[in-house]
């Protein structure tokens, strides 16, 4: 785990953040100089704060009060910027294998455990010029990897690409997000990045970090989940598949209760993550009858919120949060309110792509 608090003056700004990151991907999110990459400067041992304690297990990288500040090639980070930064008279495989001097059986199954894991087999003799925007970064993934780093420092790795592009390398920073076992420290601006990769949130404002946690329950608290906008605001569920119907359904199971969606091309038993977003969930106060949603869940509710002229309502099914965004006018001829018992209309419910056929089961 890696384990940051820090505190720096440059003229106009204060930096004084402090958050933890577990394995897994961790979303810094900030606006517009919000300090994200001061942060990841100091991590990364190219910024001396004024003051830091940065650690990763047991391994203490930067101590300002004990006098410890390791060297940046000392910290075992590998880094993915947003451009690719490739030697460009260098092949695919010379340039994942750049500065590595294992030899011999073990660094050929590694070399190729990583080149599978990026799909990346096809390339190896071409040079970097060759490659698209998304290939090359598949590439400064893989090279990153290689490297034995002890975390993943990447600053906005898709900001430089188009959506095809961005769509391409999504599936693959999932896969390394669950497979690689080491902290993933992902600065981006990118809501949308933040719900599809992000299992630890760090939500930064002015130098601040205004609120810190895991992804689930960030993105679905409605004090914190509108930070990263309402129009993605909703909740994350872990679903299990169950079965698959012969009308084309598949019957997932979650904290919240069965859910079906159309067919998810998955095997049983495969776990999935699933996005509802508050803007799809309607609330009905008795079970509604002759309507076409598949997915009703009885919930009650826990809290209502005001946000940006509508209101959120948050809910507990099961244990599971579940958010809905509806007009304030419906909330009041609702008589909406704490304890209330309901029920949960689900317009749409989506899996993340990546997650079919690659999470653990
Ligand atoms: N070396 C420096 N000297 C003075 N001020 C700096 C320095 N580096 C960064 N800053 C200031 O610190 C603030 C935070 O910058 P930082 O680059 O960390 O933000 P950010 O959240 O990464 O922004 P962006 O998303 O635009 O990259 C900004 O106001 C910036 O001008």
């Amino acid at each position: 785990m890696l384990s940051v608090a820090l505190r720096h003056r440059f003229a106009d700004f204060t930096l004084d953040a402090a958050f933890e990151a577990p394995d897994g991907l961790t979303a810094l999110f900030g606006h517009s100089g919000s300090g994200k990459t001061t942060v990841v400067n100091a991590v990364a041992g190219l910024l001396r704060p004024h003051f830091a304690c940065i650690t990763d297990g047991d391994a203490v990288l930067t101590d300002s009060e004990g006098g410890i500040f390791l060297p940046p090639h000392r910290r075992g980070i590998g880094y993915v910027f947003q451009d690719a930064r490739l030697f460009p008279h260098l092949t695919v495989r010379q340039n994942l294998l750049f500065g590595h001097w294992f030899t011999g059986r073990g660094r050929k199954a590694e070399l190729s455990r990583v080149v599978d894991m990026l799909g990346i087999g096809a390339l190896l003799s071409r040079r970097p010029a060759a490659l698209s925007g998304g290939e090359r970064q598949r590439v400064a993934l893989g090279r990153a990897i290689l490297s034995h780093p002890r975390m993943l420092l990447m600053d906005e790795p898709l900001a430089s690409l188009d959506q095809p592009r961005k769509d391409e390398i999504l599936p693959y920073l999932e896969r390394l997000r669950d497979q690689a076992g080491l902290p993933i420290l992902y600065v981006t601006h990118s809501p949308a990045e933040v719900a599809r990769l992000a299992t630890t949130i760090v939500l930064m404002d002015h130098g601040r970090v205004r609120a810190s946690g895991p992804a689930a329950q960030i993105m679905s608290n409605p004090a914190t989940a509108p930070m990263l906008g309402l129009a993605d605001t909703g909740a994350i569920l872990t679903a299990r598949i169950r079965g698959q119907d012969a009308d084309g359904l598949t019957w997932l199971s979650t904290p919240a209760g069965p859910l079906f969606l159309p067919q998810v091309a998955a095997p049983v038993g495969r776990s999935l993550r699933l996005r509802i977003l508050a803007q799809d969930v309607m609330i009905a106060t008795v079970p509604p009858q002759g309507i076409s949603a598949l997915n009703v869940i009885p919930a009650i509710i826990r809290d209502l919120t005001d946000a940006e002229g509508g209101v959120l309502v948050r809910l507990d099914a099961g244990g599971q949060a579940i958010l809905s965004r509806i007009t304030a006018r419906s909330a009041r001829s609702l008589d909406l309110h704490p304890g209330k018992p309901v029920h949960a209309v689900l317009k749409a419910v989506s899996v993340a792509p990546g997650t079919i056929g690659f999470s653990a089961g």
